[in-house]
């Protein structure tokens, strides 16, 4: 199991880093706006100025990818957890952090949006050390923990609105922001209901509106359909695309799903004992082994499983455990209630 250091009633700890920040200034407080790709898409928070103008978007960093880790080790004590972690995910992709328990990717992810401190190596978020500037990192990250964030006790709306408050979102926009942010979840006409009438997927799609409100350059996803059933995982998937094409985010979402990455990332990274062992578009890596294989030529392409299988060999199944193992023992679905 990864660390909860984000436990507790706590949302500014427990849904987004950024929520620790004792205070975004107000000039900096991104706005409501639709980007220019957003026409047929959700109304999304969105960036002012020139990060709301959809994907490429030409930022002052254009060209910076979202998020670099070079050499990023961190260990637990005599637990090694990531050990020598070389990543680069680019601006406006969907990008998929695979691998199974005890691979490193939460403790990854965590370095990332700055709750781990980087000991060893590397971590920049759109060009922002995530070291020596902390505050800046989060404020572009949209963080949904494995851990619980919604409060069962609240309604949708009061949930995503006591994001905003943490966000520092203006009280003028507040209102509308939050509105915007349960829209792109398809949960307006339950926004007025307790939480913990919610099932497991409109749960996760809460927690999905609550990281939104912020309207982040990169939206950090764990885990984010672990548990649910099919229906739920596609209604997930389905939202978190739309979001992007409104507005250009960036996402990073580690996942035990094989299918769901080939499915619906650009690109993945295989990460086994703390390391990347492959990258590339689904494509890529399953024709890869398909050639490796001889079998391509034939037209039977390997599965990403098959892929992870390949690269992680027999220490797949006594130090990490196998993917089917974590499908059964995490449940998302009656967290709430
Ligand atoms: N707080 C902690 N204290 C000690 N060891 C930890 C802690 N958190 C993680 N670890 C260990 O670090 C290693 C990497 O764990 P991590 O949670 O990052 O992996 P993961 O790929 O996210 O796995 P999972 O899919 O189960 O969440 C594992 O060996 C784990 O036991």
């Amino acid at each position: 199991m990864t660390q909860n250091t984000t436990g507790g009633q706590d949302p500014a700890r427990r849904g987004s880093p950024a929520g620790e920040a004792t205070g975004t200034a107000e000039g900096q407080a991104p706005a409501i706006d639709r980007g220019t790709d957003a026409a047929d898409g959700p109304a999304v928070p969105t960036r002012p100025g020139p990060d709301a103008a959809g994907p490429r978007a030409a930022a002052a960093d254009a060209g910076t990818d979202a998020v670099t880790c070079a050499g990023l080790a961190y260990a637990f004590g005599e637990t090694t957890a990531v050990d020598g972690l070389e990543l680069s995910v680019r601006d406006g992709e969907v990008f998929g952090l695979l691998g199974p328990n005890g691979a490193g990717k939460t403790t990854a992810i965590r370095c990332i949006t700055t709750l781990l401190p980087v000991p060893a190596g590397m971590v920049r978020v759109f060009g922002h050390d995530a070291t020596r500037e902390r505050m800046a990192v989060r404020r572009l990250l949209g963080y949904v923990p494995q851990q619980l964030s919604a409060d069962s006790g609240l309604t949708g709306r009061e949930n995503v609105a006591l994001f905003a408050r943490v966000f520092d979102v203006s009280r003028r926009e507040r209102a509308a922001r939050v509105g915007q942010a349960l829209a792109a979840v398809d949960l307006t006409d339950a926004a007025d209901r307790l939480a913990k009438t919610y099932s497991g997927g409109m749960v996760r799609r809460l927690e999905l509106a609550q990281a939104l409100v912020s309207a982040p350059r990169l939206l950090i996803l764990d885990e984010p359909t672990i548990g649910l059933d099919p229906i739920a995982r596609t209604s997930v998937w389905e939202h978190i695309n739309a979001v992007r094409a409104a507005t250009g985010m960036t996402v990073l979402v580690t996942t035990h799903y094989m299918d769901e990455a080939d499915q619906y990332c650009d690109r993945v990274a295989l990460m086994h004992r703390g390391r990347v062992r492959a990258l590339g578009t689904p494509d890529e890596l399953r024709t890869g082994l398909g050639e490796r294989r001889g079998t391509a030529k034939n037209g039977e392409l390997p599965t990403l499983e098959d892929v992870f299988r390949d690269i992680a060999g027999s220490g797949l199944d006594d130090q990490s455990g196998d993917f089917s193992d974590v499908r059964s023992t995490r449940r998302t679905a009656s967290r709430v209630g």
